[in-house]
């Protein structure tokens, strides 16, 4: 993520809209990046949180707002899509008048939880295998939207602690069969000399990929992109990595397959992670499968979060 250091509005500062009039209360910076900064907010009144994001480019944050409302009205008209893309996940949009201009927002679910990488290294490796799974799912209902994700990268992977994965940031989202709009070095197939960016699935599976080669063995990949050249980068170069790798061989075959773009599209992909973690795992010979214990942690906390979502909201 690129960081720069705008000046942050102060907790407890009121965030007015121009055209809706709703008010949101600010109570700390969640994050802060090249479009703009995101606040945890609560309406004015009530007590569920939102994250609100101020964009610093008029330009760049309508044309996030336009793929979030597009992505919306899409969802809705598609029938049998799960989860997350059937609940809206933008709230509302809005200009805010404050330090003398005039400033650009939008409001959407917040998202509570930690990004991938720092939720890997908290719980354990045996979780890539469920919530990568998770993210191949988020993914598939995206294409089958007709959208790519584009700058898929840990940063914007959030976990949370039931090990559920959400998606944000959804700037560098674009339309398959266009330009990809936005990517970060490591996850781009363009840096490794592995294909175009141009939008299609495969895009998306070659940075998960990529994004799992580093949630195993990131000192690898850094030695990878630091010995080598722009024009000596290779696809080669992973998969050599991906066989060195003891850490990344339970999912090696999906891996290889996912670099050298040999997926017919993300649904087979998804079918193939799921097999490769739940197959059984031989002792000694697979290690890194998910562990059934794992498996039935996951149910469990997805029960226990459904259970307190309901005693929230319907008690
Ligand atoms: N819906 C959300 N819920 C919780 N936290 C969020 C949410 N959206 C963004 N954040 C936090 O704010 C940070 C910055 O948000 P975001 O990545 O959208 O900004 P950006 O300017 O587009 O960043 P980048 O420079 O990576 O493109 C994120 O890394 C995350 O920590």
């Amino acid at each position: 993520m690129t960081t720069s250091s705008r000046p942050a509005y102060p907790a407890g500062t009121v965030i007015t809209g121009k055209w809706h009039n709703n008010r949101f209360v600010i109570r700390r910076v969640l994050g802060q990046g090249g479009n703009g900064i995101v606040y945890l907010v609560h309406k004015a009144g009530y007590r569920n949180l939102y994250a609100l994001k101020m964009g610093y480019d008029t330009l760049d944050l309508q044309s996030e707002i336009n793929v979030l409302t597009s992505l919306q009205s899409q969802s809705r008209r598609q029938d049998g899509l799960k989860g997350s893309f059937k609940t809206p996940f933008l709230l509302e949009v809005d200009d805010f008048t404050g330090m003398g201009k005039e400033v650009p927002f939008y409001v959407m679910r917040y998202i509570e939880g930690n990004p991938i990488h720092h939720f890997i290294r908290r719980r354990g490796e045996e979780w890539v295998g469920i919530t990568g799974l998770r993210l191949l799912e988020k993914l598939t209902g995206l294409h089958r939207l007709g959208f790519i994700f584009g700058d898929l990268k840990p940063d914007n992977v959030m976990v949370s602690d039931y090990g559920q994965v959400e998606l944000i940031d959804y700037g560098g989202v674009s339309k398959i069969g266009r330009s990809v709009k936005q990517f970060t070095e490591w996850y781009d197939r363009g840096y490794w000399n592995a294909g175009s960016r141009s939008s299609d699935e495969a895009y998306d599976l070659f940075a998960f990929a990529v994004l799992m080669i580093q949630l195993l063995n990131e000192e690898g990949l850094k030695a990878a992109c630091a010995q080598l050249l722009p024009q000596t980068r290779n696809r080669s170069e992973l998969l050599n990595l991906i066989g060195r790798s003891p850490k990344l061989k339970p999912y090696a075959l999906w891996l290889r397959k996912a670099i050298q773009g040999e997926f017919s599209g993300s649904r087979e992909a998804l079918a193939a992670w799921k097999q490769q973690i739940y197959a059984p795992a031989v002792s000694g010979r697979a290690p890194g499968k998910t562990p059934r214990w794992l498996i039935n942690t996951f149910a469990f906390s997805v029960i226990m979060l459904g259970a307190a979502v309901y005693f929230v909201f319907f008690k």
